[in-house]
């Protein structure tokens, strides 16, 4: 569904260059739910903004479904926002009209698209569980409850693909299990596919599979066990973490490995027929 390679984005501010992505791999597969992790300043929301057709990157390539990102009329790209994607953020609230009533909230982007369903709105809002609430303002509901507005918003359009930029950061741990488990039964029920952003690894470990993403490059993946049991269980046990390794060999050794190793820019690498192991050239 998205497959992006070697992608580099380079933000210029006045004479200084930000590498925000440098030649990143990516892909995610149709109706998979996963997330993606790194610190703060590590290119995901850079990332995140190129999936949705908001920002371009500087070279590289990313197709998301029949759409090759780089190579979209004006009039494509709107048709691709309006259609494939759908977007939640960590503020949506800010973006919505305090005071209406959350059912309005859900009907306005439907006026604006083209013309209002109440009935669609109604099970949008029941979908995320807030039928009891619909009719309330919005500044009558809570921060958790507010975000779930803005989840069926973003569901208006039935897009094939979510994209969630820290869509729990403000808001507890309890309604943070209650989004995650309203995007798993979309995911399961609708086949939406799920790219989630955090820099929260418990949060990230509530899924399937996770990819580690450090200075705007994929360095590791967690895929969650077979035999794991539900999305609660302690994330050490529940998943397991691998290298990322790209289509020229290329792979990232963690910078405390290194560091123990007591390396610099050379090592020596052997193969035993089984096993690749790298060690400090002899002095
Ligand atoms: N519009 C911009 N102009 C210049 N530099 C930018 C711009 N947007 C992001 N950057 C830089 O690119 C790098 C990656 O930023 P990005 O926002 O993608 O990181 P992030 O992982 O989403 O961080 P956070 O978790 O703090 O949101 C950072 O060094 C950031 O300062």
């Amino acid at each position: 569904m998205i497959q992006c390679e070697s992608l580099v984005k380079i933000y210029k501010v006045a004479d200084l260059e930000v590498v925000a992505l440098q030649g990143l791999n990516f892909n995610v597969e149709q109706g998979e739910m996963m997330a993606i992790i790194g610190n703060s300043g590590s290119g995901k929301s850079t990332l995140l903004n190129i999936l949705g057709g908001l920002d371009q990157p500087s070279a590289g390539q990313v197709r998301v479904g029949e759409w090759d990102l780089l190579k979209m009329s004006e009039k494509d790209l709107v048709e691709y926002k309006r259609k494939t994607v759908g977007f939640v953020w960590q503020n949506n609230a800010r973006n919505l009209i305090p005071y209406l009533t959350a059912l309005e909230n859900v009907e306005i982007p439907m006026m604006l698209y083209g013309k209002s369903d109440r009935k669609k709105a109604m099970e949008l809002l029941e979908a995320v569980g807030l039928k009891d609430r619909m009719h309330n303002k919005l500044h009558q509901l809570s921060g958790g409850e507010q975000q779930r507005v803005a989840i069926s918003i973003a569901l208006v359009n039935e897009p094939q693909i979510l994209l969630a930029d820290e869509p729990t950061g403000s808001v507890d741990t309890k309604t943070a299990d209650t989004i995650l488990d309203i995007f798993r039964r979309f995911n399961k029920e609708f086949g939406l596919t799920v790219v989630i952003v955090t820099h929260d690894p418990s949060l990230a470990k509530k899924v399937d599979r996770v990819i580690a993403i450090r200075d705007g490059m994929t360095v590791s993946e967690f895929l969650r066990r077979k035999e794991a049991g539900d999305f609660d269980q302690n994330p050490d046990e529940s998943h397991e973490e691998y290298v990322v390794l790209d289509k020229v060999g290329r792979l990232q050794v963690p910078r405390d490995y290194l560091e123990q190793l007591k390396v610099g820019n050379r090592v020596k690498m052997e193969f035993d027929g089984e096993k690749i192991t790298i060690r400090a050239p002899k002095e």
